[in-house]
């Protein structure tokens, strides 16, 4: 074979340049290692020689009228810098901060009220759907083989409880110091952030921990954000979008990035449609609020950070750590506009983007037909209130904000139609001032967080969406509880215990030990028969003859013979005997 192959050289060596690429493609499936391709190209056998598309993220814009734009890993890392480290370059700071000091395992817990009390460790939670590849994640940014910190399994369901992994060095005691004051019943900070592998939901997931995960995002406080990793190749589910609307409601900034990049077949189309799935349900969700408090990154990020190619894990290993380092807050970003949300007291919208804004769709209702005319002109109707009709309700569901959006959409066709248009100007018109009538506008801000009966809905509609219910969870939940269950009692072992001691002494002492066992079966009888009625005991009585136990058994026959007779009779034979005075004489 390697005669061959340097035959094969020697004769591609001796050809002209322009045919050599020919020749390569005609033994591909032979080829040595130095024809390697240079470039990202993952061939596995299952999903077919894919090429990796060079993308670290999707920039997704603002308004809906602009386009999603490609980043390259370059253009990502360049406007960045680790806050530790200004001014260097970021994919080494990266490596540094995740793996020259080794990550560790800290603690896992399976109850959201029993997590110990941190308030200066910063947490970034990994979220997702079982399987998605959260713990993977875990491992690649550590830099450990898979199972080596986090355990990873082809089966859904594998992680069941809240798992704290450390990154990073201890703050030093100079850093402590600045900080203040003083830790109470708190453990001293042990890595610069903590990464918490969740329970994934959907698929084989049990009901608590869809209520743990809603819990920790609304009251831990050391929660700084969360990252929800999607699968690539599946795309956005209605339980991502639920969770999503869960962190849109507890205003915590979010990441979201596409795994398993390597196993979409189209590549960089497929990805680029997953995007858009992913934009348009968070659209829908923003349409429901007003304020524009929710920070999520407006990077998608793309990543395949547990793929079996090394070398496309390795391509996205920075684009992951990046994403977890800025939601930790150790990141400085030069990007420009990185932070336009947070400069306006709400949230920017386009006048192109207000046609998909809430309450547009009850007014679109009358579009078709402009010769029927209102009763009351659409730009006389009161500003849509949170509680209008008219907008979504805050505690609707997400199949309703998504019937919402796709009546925008119909209304918006029949628009494009040429149905009336002079109504729809009208009605943006009214949208618009409704829209910068919001308390949100007018500075209050708290009144568009949901109140505790419609954060209960939120939890209760997610909780819903993981479809825990099914007969193979209750059968789960209940090997859970038996699992809790304290140990049996060693019944069985303590007898075989009792039989093995009996068999040796019966070798040992033979003669004894069934002497023993006679008198022992002997008094077992004799019990028996005192349980036994009076009348059945006289007539055994009667077929008694005697047996070798006759001091035994004769008290005990002379004891029975005393408690049949009467009392009367009693008295007669003790009044004939001496009596105790007789006996009293004799001991004198
Ligand atoms: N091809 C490919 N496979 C991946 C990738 N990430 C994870 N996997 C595989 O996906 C499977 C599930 O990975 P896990 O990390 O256990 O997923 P998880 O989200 O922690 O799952 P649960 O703990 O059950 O919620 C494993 O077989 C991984 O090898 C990836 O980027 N590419
Ligand atoms: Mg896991």
């Amino acid at each position: 074979m390697t005669r061959t192959t340097s035959l094969q050289l020697k004769e591609l060596l001796a050809m002209p340049t322009a045919l050599r690429p020919v020749l390569l493609g005609a033994f591909a499936s032979s080829r040595p290692r130095w024809v390697k391709s240079r470039s990202l190209c993952v061939s596995s056998s299952r999903y077919g020689s894919v090429k990796y598309p060079n993308v670290a993220a999707f920039l997704v814009p603002e308004f809906r009228t602009s386009q999603i734009v490609e980043i390259t890993p370059d253009d990502l890392f360049k406007t960045s810098s680790l806050s530790s480290a200004p001014g260097q370059p970021l994919e080494e700071e990266l490596t540094k901060l995740y793996t020259r000091n080794p990550a560790d395992f800290v603690y896992a817990e399976s109850d959201f009220y029993k997590l110990r009390k941190n308030t200066r460790v910063p947490e970034v939670c990994i979220l997702g759907r079982s399987n998605v590849g959260k713990s993977s994640f875990v491992n690649a940014l550590a830099n450990r083989p898979s199972n080596a910190l986090a355990f990873v399994s082809r089966k859904a369901g594998k992680t069941r409880s809240i798992n704290m992994y450390g990154f990073g060095p201890a703050p030093t005691r100079k850093e402590l110091q600045a900080q203040g004051s003083e830790y109470k019943d708190e453990e001293l900070p042990t890595h610069v952030f903590h990464l918490v592998d969740m329970p994934g939901y959907g698929h084989a997931s049990l009901k608590e921990w869809g209520k743990n995960i809603a819990l920790y995002l609304n009251k831990r406080k050391a929660v700084k954000g969360a990252i929800v990793l999607i699968d690539a190749e599946v795309g956005p589910k209605d339980s991502d979008f639920h969770l999503l609307q869960l962190l849109s409601a507890a205003q915590l900034k979010t990441a979201i990035a596409l795994t398993k990049a390597d196993k979409v077949k189209n590549g960089l189309v497929g990805l680029r449609e997953t995007c858009t799935k992913v934009w348009d349900g968070i659209h829908t969700i923003e349409a429901r609020t007003t304020d524009g408090n929710w920070a999520w990154e407006r990077d998608v990020y793309v990543t395949a950070v547990g793929a079996r190619d090394s070398v496309v894990a390795k391509s996205t290993l920075t684009t992951a750590r990046l994403a977890v380092a800025r939601l930790a807050g150790l990141v400085k970003d030069e990007r420009p506009n990185v932070d336009r949300n947070k400069r306006w007291s709400g949230k920017m919208i386009s006048f192109d983007d207000l046609q998909y804004a809430p309450g547009i769709n009850s007014v679109s209702e009358t579009d078709g037909d402009t010769t029927k005319k209102p009763t009351q002109p659409v730009w006389d109707t009161p500003p849509p209130s949170k509680n209008a009709s008219s907008l979504p309700k805050a505690t609707s569901t997400f199949a309703d904000l998504e019937h919402a959006a796709k009546a925008q959409h119909s209304g918006q066709a029949r628009n494009n139609a040429g149905f009336g248009s002079q109504s729809l100007t009208r009605s943006r018109r009214a949208h618009a001032r409704a829209f910068h009538n919001t308390p949100a506008r007018s500075g209050n801000r708290l009144s568009d967080k949901p109140t505790p009966a419609e954060l209960k809905k939120l939890i209760d509609d997610f909780v819903k969406s993981l479809k825990a219910d099914t007969p193979r969870d209750e059968v789960r939940c209940l090997h859970e509880k038996r699992e809790k269950r304290p140990p049996k009692l060693f019944k069985n072992s303590l007898k075989k215990l009792e039989e093995r001691q009996a068999r040796r002494l019966q070798r040992q002492y033979p003669e004894l030990t069934d002497r023993t066992r006679a008198v022992f079966d002997r008094r077992l009888e004799i019990e028996e028969r005192r349980r036994q009625p009076m009348t059945a005991r006289e007539d055994q009585n009667k077929l008694y003859t005697g047996t070798d136990w006759p001091v035994a058994d004769e008290r005990m026959n002379r004891k029975d013979v005393n408690q049949a007779m009467g009392v009367s009779e009693f008295e007669a034979a003790f009044a004939a005997s001496d009596g105790l005075g007789s006996k009293m004489k004799k001991k004198k």
